[in-house]
């Protein structure tokens, strides 16, 4: 995979931060097999870049290729056709994608690269369309993309729709990727999962405060992420992220989270990130809206 995937004639250059499901709770499994959630979702200041140009033939072309995954069935691209047949625009687009959050990681990477190509294309397509309009949009497309359509740190419920903003402290974490595909459908089938956590209300919710319902399954059938958490916990309290397989523990400066990536071997790869409450997309699409 290139590193410098984004060519300099790309028009907009826009960031898809990775997120943290800081707790998850499952409450509950619905008629039509999705779970009930309860989770707290905060954005990290690392994450995937997209580049986006304007086509007049109307074609949607993404022009980095991912290993596992069709052009056509992209998130990127399905986004991209979704909100271009939904707003009638006779424009296309050329997108280029520089990946860098892993893949399948409970990190959001797929979630985070569809919104910031809704709201990347709703920008240069000049479309107009609100937050509210994206996020339905999106939520069709992954019950992750809403939160990153809306920029907001969130405690979210349902099956991650129902969204209230929250502000956390923002510390430094470190994210260690355990080197295995962890199928999130797998971890909701699994028979030994806990699905009976009763709600709790988001202001009795203490920060660090609840627990990942998803860990206990994942651990036992990856050890990959159970000698991670094993490891991590020598140092910092570690925790799963979404059903994995990333783990994270927070750190007070980054300092402190450096000095623990170093002492973590080869075979782990991690990386220290900010807590965000507000995501690098907005952030950057408001710069863009005052100039
Ligand atoms: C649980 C979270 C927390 O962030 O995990 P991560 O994917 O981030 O690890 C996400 O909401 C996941 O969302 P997403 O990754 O979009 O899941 P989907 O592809 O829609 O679902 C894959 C499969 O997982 C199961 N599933 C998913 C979400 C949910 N609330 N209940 C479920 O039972 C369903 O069997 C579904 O077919
Ligand atoms: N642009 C994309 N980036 C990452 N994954 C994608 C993308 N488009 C489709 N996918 C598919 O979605 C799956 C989950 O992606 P990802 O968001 O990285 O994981 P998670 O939801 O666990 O954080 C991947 O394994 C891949 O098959």
């Amino acid at each position: 995979m290139t590193t410098h995937a984004i060519p300099t004639h790309a028009e907009l250059v826009l960031p898809a931060p990775a997120k943290l499901n800081l707790m998850l709770h499952i409450l509950g499994r619905r008629a039509d097999g999705y779970h009930e959630l309860q989770t707290l979702f905060q954005f990290l200041d690392h994450g995937d870049e997209l580049g986006f140009a304007l086509r007049a033939d109307g074609q949607i072309r993404l022009h980095t290729e991912m290993p596992g995954v069709t052009h056509d069935s992209n998130l990127i691209v399905r986004a991209a056709r979704q909100l271009q047949q939904l707003s009638g625009t006779a424009l296309g687009a050329d997108i280029w994608l520089d990946k860098r959050l892993p893949m399948g990681g409970g990190i959001g990477g797929g979630s985070s690269d569809a919104a910031t190509t809704l709201l990347g294309l709703n920008h240069l397509w000049q479309l107009g369309w609100d937050e509210d309009r994206l996020a339905s949009l999106g939520l069709g497309l992954g019950a992750d993309v809403p939160v990153f359509v809306r920029g907001r740190a969130a405690f979210a419920e349902g099956v991650g729709e129902r969204l209230t903003p929250v502000t956390l402290n923002e510390p430094w974490f470190l994210v260690a990727i355990p080197q295995v595909l962890v199928s999130t459908a797998e971890v909701f089938n699994d028979p030994e999962l806990t699905r009976d956590t009763p709600p709790i209300k988001v202001r009795s919710l203490l920060e660090g405060g609840g627990r990942n319902d998803c860990q206990p399954v994942v651990e036992k059938r990856y050890s990959a992420v159970r000698n991670a958490l094993i490891l991590l916990n020598n140092f910092v309290p570690a925790r799963l992220t979404g059903t994995g397989a990333c783990v994270f523990g927070s750190f007070p400066n980054q300092d402190d989270a450096d000095k623990v990536a170093r002492q973590l071997p080869a075979t782990l790869p991690s990386f220290v990130a900010q807590g965000r409450n507000v995501s690098l997309l907005h952030q950057q699409l408001q710069a863009l809206a005052k100039k």
